[in-house]
């Protein structure tokens, strides 16, 4: 199918039909947040579930129920996703967790007012792109990726759910002085998910014990979400998502591009990423 029949263009960026109707849509845009919500941001496969984790963790202080018991898209919702609408979210007591894929510019009056604390995972977009390859090669609601070549075309122009990577992060490396945003990378979490935890924990006001961190990490690993069917997406109709042709939990590492990539796709995605970012000073962790 095309992106004319799976996708609607929202504030100038496709956003699949299927899961964000208008009605969802508008339910965002009226929105009201709270001082205290935790609203988990990313550009898609980006580290997304892996915080739908860890903040719930986080926030009870590694009460392992919520994890156990309900799905990760209940757990801490998409505020923009069909799910909003019947959760009844103004009830949940604070603190409140959520997730979004908006760009800055897409935020809502109430968040712009209100500020809740923003948790931002960046991803080296090498791997968001790969990750991204096999993800819209086993959703059905999302356009089929076709060749690397013509999916990267399509990555570098924004022609995907939720537009333009360069656009995304930029849009939130732009208001980095807020002091309600906490910027990590994916790459971070790989290399030290206990000290990850416990930067999130700092930054959410939790004073945390070494052993609570720890419980908190291993629940986290890789290996042990994907084993986890409340975060592993197994619960998902595989009409929607074949997880024959690929795991939600693909590999969870962080350099798999290089076994996609040709030497002139690198060579291509480089040229456009130094173009692009080139008036960024953020220190990214995969550079
Ligand atoms: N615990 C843990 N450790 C390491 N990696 C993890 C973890 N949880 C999720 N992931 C990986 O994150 C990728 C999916 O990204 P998102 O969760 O942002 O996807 S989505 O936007 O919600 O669809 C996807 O990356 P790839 O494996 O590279 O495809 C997941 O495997």
């Amino acid at each position: 199918m095309t992106e004319a029949e799976l996708y609607d263009v929202y504030q100038g960026v496709y956003v699949p039909k299927h899961l964000h109707p208008p009605e969802s849509l508008q339910y965002y845009e009226n929105f009201t947040f709270r001082p205290d919500d935790v609203l988990i941001v990313t550009y898609p496969k980006s580290g997304t579930t892996w915080l739908q984790e860890i903040v719930p963790l986080v926030l009870s202080a590694g009460d392992l129920s919520a994890v156990q018991t309900v799905p990760n898209w209940d757990r801490v919702p998409w505020l923009e996703e069909h799910r909003a609408l019947v959760l009844n979210l103004e009830q949940r007591p604070s603190p409140r967790a959520f997730a979004t894929h908006f760009h800055r510019g897409m935020m809502n009056q109430s968040y712009n007012k209100v500020k809740p604390k923003v948790i931002y995972v960046l991803r080296n977009p090498k791997d968001v792109f790969t990750s991204s390859f096999h993800y819209y090669g086993m959703a059905s609601y999302l356009v089929n990726p076709g060749t690397a070549d013509e999916f990267l075309e399509k990555f570098l122009n924004g022609k995907i759910m939720f537009g333009s990577w360069f656009d995304h992060v930029k849009s939130w490396l732009n208001v980095k002085d807020e002091d309600n945003i906490f910027y990590i990378a994916y790459e971070e979490m790989i290399q030290d998910l206990k000290g990850s935890v416990s930067r999130i924990a700092q930054f959410l006001g939790k004073s945390l014990s070494p052993e609570v961190v720890g419980k908190i990490a291993e629940n986290c690993e890789f290996k042990s979400m994907k084993q986890n069917q409340m975060s592993n997406f197994s619960l998902v109709p595989s009409e929607f998502m074949d997880q024959k042709k690929s795991e939600f939990l693909r590999k969870g590492v962080a350099g798999d591009w290089k076994n996609l990539f040709t030497e002139v796709q690198t060579e291509q995605f480089d040229a456009v990423y130094k173009d692009k970012m080139k008036d960024v000073t953020f220190k990214f962790a995969w550079d």
